[in-house]
């Protein structure tokens, strides 16, 4: 059966996940209240179209730190792509470079990011995940790694000074990658023993970014962050951009869901304001874009399109998404994606 919803991927993806892979995908901290939320709150915003303004086509492009995107739409970090198919990261860089949009790679990926970079080839726009580790020497050797292959961004995910408490990894006894899977971003690195080998800091604080601002040239993105005082001060900071996101739910449960910390936030900043979390449909992107986002991430979606079927699922997602977008403007009246305004959304109660 064909999908032709980001939704019927998940359930594709379940039937052909063993169980604990499809629980770390799916699951979140504590009672998962918040991956919840964050599709929720999408729902109870909705929208108030405009009629009868008249446009040919819609223009979906948009540009990020000088490079141009074709849709608004992200691939989110997320970790260990071979535990939805052997191809792993190379098949999602794949899908990523022919859908013309930024892949995240995971500091988490199955395949080096070397590899990753390879893989998409001159057309990726590819970007690399950090968790900032207690060596200094580590953390430089992976952003090493990163501009080696020719990322254009760093983004510092500061969402997790511990881990959450990811309750179904627990009863599945999910610890460690399967064998013949490894954290090749580790590799060789001092202390590396794979997924173990990722440490969280706790003591993580702004003086780690300020050093890490002093280390490279690349623009620094901050992941995780929610509240708008915290992004007056990335700003202070040198910080380039920012990607509202509670982790799609899986650090802090009961956070706010992600969607509704996004307007505070953008409006405190003059920076690019990202947002991750219950994105699923192209009215939720309209909906994160009139809350003045730049542009949305997506995390599970690109993981049930790469275990349903491959590169060609992962593709297949990112352009279920692209349509959806594409007619979610026609609907409410905008040519493009700058014409999406704040008045278009409102808030209603479930
Ligand atoms: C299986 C999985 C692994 C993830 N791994 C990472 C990671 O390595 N680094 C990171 O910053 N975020 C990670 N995330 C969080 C995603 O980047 C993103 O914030 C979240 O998935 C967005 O929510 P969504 O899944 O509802 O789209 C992960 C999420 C999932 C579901
Ligand atoms: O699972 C996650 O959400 C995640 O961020 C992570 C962190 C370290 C290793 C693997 C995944």
């Amino acid at each position: 059966m064909m999908p032709f919803s980001v939704r019927e991927f998940e359930a594709l993806a379940r039937d052909r996940l063993p169980r604990y892979a499809y629980d770390f995908i799916a699951g979140g901290a504590d009672d998962e209240v918040t991956v919840r939320a964050n599709e929720q709150a999408f729902a109870r915003l909705r929208l108030l179209p405009r009629v009868l303004r008249g446009q040919p086509g819609r223009d979906l492009g948009t540009t990020l730190f000088g490079a141009g995107i074709t849709m608004p739409v992200l691939l989110s970090p997320t970790a260990f792509h071979r535990l939805a198919d052997p191809a792993g990261e190379q098949a999602t860089a794949r899908a990523a470079a022919k859908a013309g949009t930024v892949l995240i790679a995971s500091m988490a990926s199955t395949v080096p990011i070397g590899d990753i970079a390879t893989a998409g080839g001159a057309d990726l726009v590819l970007w690399f995940q950090l968790y900032i580790q207690p060596d200094q020497a580590v953390t430089d050797a992976l952003v090493k790694r990163a501009e080696d292959a020719g990322c254009r961004a760093l983004v510092v995910t500061v969402d997790s000074p511990v881990l959450g408490w990811r309750q179904r990894d627990h009863h599945n006894e999910f610890h460690d990658l399967p064998a013949g899977l490894y954290c090749e971003n580790m590799r060789g690195l001092a202390g590396d023993s794979g997924v173990r080998s990722i440490a969280m800091v706790p003591e993580l604080s702004w003086e780690h970014i300020d050093r890490l601002r002093q280390t490279t040239e690349l623009p620094i993105v901050l992941k995780g962050l929610m509240h708008p005082a915290d992004a007056v001060t990335a700003v202070e900071h040198g910080v380039s951009g920012l990607l509202v996101s509670n982790h799609g739910g899986r650090q802090l449960d009961t956070a706010v869901a992600a969607i509704d910390a996004v307007a505070d936030v953008a409006a405190a900043v003059d920076i690019p304001v990202l947002m991750d979390g219950g994105v699923r449909r192209g009215t939720d992107v309209v909906k994160a874009l009139a809350l003045g986002a730049h542009a949305v991430g997506i995390g599970r979606p690109v993981l049930w399109g790469l275990a349903a079927r491959g590169e060609e699922g992962v593709l297949d997602v990112l352009e279920l998404l692209r349509g959806e977008l594409d007619r979610a403007l026609a609907l409410t009246g905008c040519a493009s994606v700058r014409q999406v305004t704040s008045d278009l959304v409102r808030e209603v109660r479930c």
